[in-house]
């Protein structure tokens, strides 16, 4: 199968049955018909239509090179700048359908599957097998349009595993055998976006250091999310309800996170891309350039998110009447400051781009590590804007069912914005309360501050990629002599 279609995605899902825990109780039936994750897939869903629409198709598929079907161009590797741009366009449209709240859309671990299989020379020096594994999965999911889910991180308890193992603590996952059939997986993973609306889900951790000649902590595999011996257990769902009036993001864009366990899961060996070699995994994530291509899908993701928060701000302020105080407006500068900085720093990444080893265009690090470290400050404070400026409005918010009620005429009355009637006006204060009060907006605002790694590891990142250091310190030490 080519790409797929919304309707193909969630009978994927739905026939998948992986083993999902929800508030005590396993998920039965079809998935997409569960309240917690409805909206979500439906969002989903007409993402994988758009790439069948007349208007969207040339630009959101590009021929298989394996049989010439259209495929996804998030799958793509970009060799030029024109296909960096292209992937840029196809990128921008799904976000603008899901206004950057879906931290997890599909082409984030497209994008992260093609940095990998890119790199997979890197594997051949420790075993030209899993090497062939990887490529041979990448073409696979390109080709079958694969709902990739990810996890890297451990719970916090199994991160320092020879001292913990000793008092019962959890240990990190690990391979605790092997067989002619594959690895046997035990331990667990602390987060897991959209891995119970996935196919598969891709599993490569950080390894813990070990003193045995094969670390059983170093490894990477994908397998599909209903292998038998993997749990999904589900945070509660954050879905204030169906309607879009009254949950207008949520009822549409609530991504679930979900712990995953592997319970003596046994991974089939054409499906492990690392196994025991920690030099490799720990070399991998920087030398296929992960960082650098991940960083283009999330650059389009939070400019689509930073021109909703800031639609959303001017509308607010129009409805209130606001536009005439200087310290609103200075507000809203900032926002404008932060949307057209990112913007920039996009179309530097991709100016400044140049070959990288495996042949991939690659784009400037430097304005994508500065954008990685800048919107994890810049969100929250825009968050804190639209508390600002709305206020009690956020607070006073009544449901759509009160319009319909004994006590409509007075809220249509006394409710009224400056340029929206009653119900219009409410239904944007709900909009600026789930942004910015609901447990979905704190969870947006958590995600942004962490989801690329605590905000030491992201300066870390930003501090030792920023070659340019060397130059600056040079000019002054020659200035200075
Ligand atoms: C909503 C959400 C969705 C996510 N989805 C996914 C997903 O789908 N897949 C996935 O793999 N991951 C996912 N993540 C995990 C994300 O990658 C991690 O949150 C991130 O890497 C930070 O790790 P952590 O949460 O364990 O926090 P930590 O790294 O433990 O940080 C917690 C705090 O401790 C401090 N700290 C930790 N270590 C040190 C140290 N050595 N020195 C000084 N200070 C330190 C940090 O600065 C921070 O203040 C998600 C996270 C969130 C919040």
């Amino acid at each position: 199968m080519p790409m797929k279609n919304g309707l193909q995605y969630i009978e994927r899902i739905n026939k998948n049955m992986a083993d999902v825990w929800l508030a005590g109780e396993k998920v039965k039936g079809p998935i997409s018909e569960h309240r917690a994750f409805k909206g979500l897939m439906t969002t989903q869903a007409s993402m994988y239509d758009m790439q069948y629409e007349e208007q969207w198709k040339a630009k959101m598929s590009y021929p298989s090179p394996l049989t010439g079907d259209p495929v996804g161009l998030s799958f793509m590797q970009p060799k030029t700048k024109k296909d960096l741009a292209a992937r840029r366009e196809m990128m921008q449209a799904w976000a603008h359908m899901h206004h950057g709240f879906l931290g997890r859309s599909p082409d984030y671990m497209n994008t992260a599957l093609m940095a990998f299989s890119t790199a997979a020379g890197l594997l051949e020096e420790g075993n030209p097998q899993y090497a062939s594994n990887l490529k041979e999965y990448y073409e696979y999911c390109r080709e079958q349009d694969i709902t990739l889910s990810h996890v890297f991180i451990q719970p916090k308890a199994s991160r320092i595993p020879n001292v913990l193992d000793f008092f019962d603590y959890p240990s990190a996952a690990r391979v605790v055998d092997n067989n002619k059939d594959g690895i046997v997986v035990r331990g667990s993973f602390l987060i897991d976006t959209q891995g119970a609306t996935s196919d598969e889900i891709l599993v490569f951790p950080t390894p813990s250091p070990s003193t045995e000649d094969e670390n059983p902590y170093a490894f990477a595999f994908a397998v599909p999310s209903n292998l038998v011996g993997i749990e999904f257990v589900c945070r509660e769902s954050f879905v204030g309800g169906d309607s879009s009036y009254n949950y207008p993001l949520s009822s549409r864009f609530e991504e679930m996170d979900t712990v995953v366990i592997f319970n003596d899961a046994l991974v089939p060996w054409d499906r492990v891309f690392i196994c025991g070699d920690e030099k490799i995994a720990l070399r991998f994530f920087s030398e296929s350039h992960f960082y650098n291509h991940s960083s283009t899908q999330i650059m389009s993701k939070n400019i689509a998110k930073t021109e909703f928060l800031l639609g959303t701000i001017d509308n607010m302020i129009e409805a209130a009447g606001l536009d005439k105080y200087d310290h609103v407006i200075e507000k809203v500068t900032e926002i404008i400051v932060a949307l057209e900085t990112l913007k920039g720093l996009q179309i530097a990444a991709e100016k400044g781009a140049s070959r990288d080893r495996w042949g991939s265009m690659l784009p400037d690090q430097k304005p994508l590590l500065v954008a990685n470290a800048y919107f994890p400050k810049i969100y929250p404070r825009m968050i804190e804007i639209v508390q600002l400026i709305g206020s009690s409005g956020l607070i006073m918010i009544p449901d759509e069912s009160d319009f319909n009620s004994g006590i409509s005429g007075l809220l249509n009355y006394y409710l009224k914005a400056i340029n929206l009637d009653a119900k219009e006006n409410v239904q944007l204060s709900r909009l600026a309360w789930e942004l910015s009060v609901s447990s979905f907006g704190g969870r947006q605002a958590v995600y942004e501050r962490f989801f690329f790694g605590n905000s030491s590891s992201v300066n870390n990142r930003l501090y030792h990629g920023y070659s340019s250091r060397e130059m600056y310190k040079k000019r002054v030490k020659d200035f200075l002599s």
